[in-house]
């Protein structure tokens, strides 16, 4: 577990840290990291990392119980194509693509932007493309408790591209459905309307 207690203590005091690891790194790899160029990067690099890791600090559930409201509405909602960069947890490169949520509101809804916020609390973490999908979506249900919840990412693997397979233009879709998304008729709809430009 983390030794810090929210954000802001973690943001101030973890960066002399992730410093000093990255100059070590830098030198390991060769690099003069007191050579002008590179005499800023392991402070850069460590803010970077710092933001790119900031999920581990937010509370998903939070962000969506702060803007809950009750409506009589039972339709679909779908938020389509929210751009994500995460990083994958086995070698600490991007992935990157879109995800596409929609749920179906049992007496209350939420604030729209608070969808794509809780990608990125997720996202901002050592992930795997499954298990984000999932957090997603479990999160979306557990909190808002809706009649319905549905996740689909898109995304391309730079520790695929770059290195080892190196295919660049291959994308992994997962999917994750809960209540009536799990109904066939349900679950075709959101497909649909996902993969038009109309919707
Ligand atoms: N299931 C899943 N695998 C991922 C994800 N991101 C990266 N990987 C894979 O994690 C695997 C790690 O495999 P290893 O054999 O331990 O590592 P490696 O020798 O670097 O593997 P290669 O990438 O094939 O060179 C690779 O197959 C990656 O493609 C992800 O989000 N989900
Ligand atoms: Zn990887």
């Amino acid at each position: 577990m983390s030794p810090y207690n929210n954000f802001e203590e973690y943001n101030i005091k973890i960066t002399d840290e992730v410093k000093g690891r990255y100059k070590t790194i830098i030198t390991e790899l060769g690099e003069d990291p007191e050579r002008e160029g590179l005499l800023k990067t392991p402070e850069r690099a460590a803010k970077a990392m710092q933001f790119l890791t900031q999920g581990y600090y937010k509370d998903p559930a939070e962000i969506l119980k702060g803007a809950m409201f009750k409506e009589d509405y039972n339709d679909m909602v779908i938020i389509k194509d929210i751009e994500l960069y995460s990083l994958c947890e086995h070698h600490i490169l991007p992935f990157f693509g879109k995800a596409h949520i929609a749920y179906i509101p049992d007496g209350q809804i939420v604030g729209l932007s608070k969808i794509p916020r809780v990608v990125d609390v997720f996202a901002r973490r050592l992930q795997v493309q499954e298990r984000l999908t999932h957090d997603i979506l479990e999160c979306i249900n557990n909190t808002l408790k809706p009649k319905g919840v549905a996740v689909v990412i898109e995304a391309s693997h730079m520790c695929m591209m770059m290195r080892g397979v190196q295919k660049q233009n291959s994308v992994t879709t997962t999917s994750g459905f809960r209540g009536q998304f799990e109904k066939i008729e349900t679950r075709n709809e959101f497909l649909k309307l996902i993969s038009s430009d109309l919707s």
